[in-house]
């Protein structure tokens, strides 16, 4: 067990977080009777104790409201004295939802909570995004405040520095950001500016977090650290201890594994039955529009997961 795997989380979120799957029945329904299974897996298994809830991997823009509250509540109510942390994303088109779903998530629990920016009509400038963040965090006064950065899915290009710019006057309870993007010169301005408010910054892209781990990250949040949890805790211990020679040749390895997976069409539809196969969890399908690949995919996914990171 390394390092990271054993600090309690205090102050900015450190370490690993796990975008969490949505496990849903073969009929497309909720199947929330796994998410107890799904937390006693990543924290054994991976060690893994916060988790990013409804984001991007969650599928949560592809959720009704009502579905996304049912979600949320029972990642807090199953993580209680397991977790450290349940970042709930309440993101969503309309200011209104997302304020619902804040409000939501205080009531049940939540440690934090994390928005994209709205994406059909889009914020015209970074100051329209800071005011759309400080209403939804006015309903939610008392959770910590995440800005989820994902410029290649939302197509808002505004860069995540200018939008940090000022924030901590607008919303009081802003605490930080998620940044899923591969602009380093962004990111790095970001670590600084984080850094001097004690904020968390936590990286979203897994194939290159060496890169921004030695930027400054304070910890990541990833698709993959749900089945590679392990693997990228002990690239982090091994840059902590300063083996940085044994970080580069993890991060390499969990690259070619991720280079086969989207040499097979890797999305979120494999990620997820990938999840199935190495956890033994079923995860189900995808929601539409997003189809379920055919099984080979992901089973060839794992076998190269095995033979890479298994040697
Ligand atoms: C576009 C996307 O899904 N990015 C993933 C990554 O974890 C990604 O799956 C991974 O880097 C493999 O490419 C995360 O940034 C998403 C995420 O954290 C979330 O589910 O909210």
């Amino acid at each position: 067990m390394d390092k990271r795997e054993m600090s309690p989380v205090a102050g900015p979120i450190s370490g690993l977080v796990a975008a969490t799957f949505t496990p849903l029945t073969p009929q497309g329904d909720l199947n929330l009777a796994l998410i107890g299974q799904y937390i006693d897996y990543l924290v054994e298994k991976q060690g893994v104790r916060t988790v990013f809830v409804n984001g991007t991997t969650g599928e949560g823009c592809s959720l009704n409201l009502e579905e996304r509250k049912q979600v949320a509540e029972e990642w807090c109510r199953q993580g209680k004295g397991k977790l450290d942390q349940v970042i709930i994303h309440v993101g969503c088109l309309s200011l209104k939802d997302s304020q619902e779903l804040a409000r939501h998530a205080a009531v049940v629990g939540a440690d934090a909570i994390s928005l994209i920016s709205p994406f059909f009509f889009k914020p015209t400038s970074a100051e329209a995004l800071r005011v759309f963040l400080r209403e939804v965090a006015s309903t939610a006064p008392e959770l910590p405040l995440y800005y989820y950065h994902i410029p290649t899915m939302t197509g808002v290009n505004l860069e995540a520095r200018e939008v940090l710019e000022g924030i901590e006057k607008q919303v009081p309870s802003f605490k930080g950001l998620k940044f899923s993007g591969t602009d380093l010169m962004d990111l790095g301005q970001c670590v600084c500016y984080c850094r001097s408010r004690g904020w968390a910054l936590m990286y979203g892209v897994d194939e290159q977090l060496l890169g921004a781990v030695s930027m400054g990250v304070t910890g990541a949040v990833g698709s993959t650290y749900n089945y590679l949890g392990s693997v990228a805790n002990s690239m982090l211990g091994a840059f902590d201890s300063g083996n940085i020679a044994l970080a580069r040749t993890i991060q390499h390895k969990m690259q070619d594994v991720l280079a086969f997976a989207k040499s097979l069409g890797f999305g979120l539809a494999v990620n997820k039955q990938v999840m199935s196969e190495v956890s033994g969890l079923p995860m189900g399908p995808p929601r539409l529009p997003l189809l379920a690949s055919p099984p080979v995919q992901a089973r060839a996914i794992a076998q190269k997961l095995q033979q890479v990171l298994g040697e």
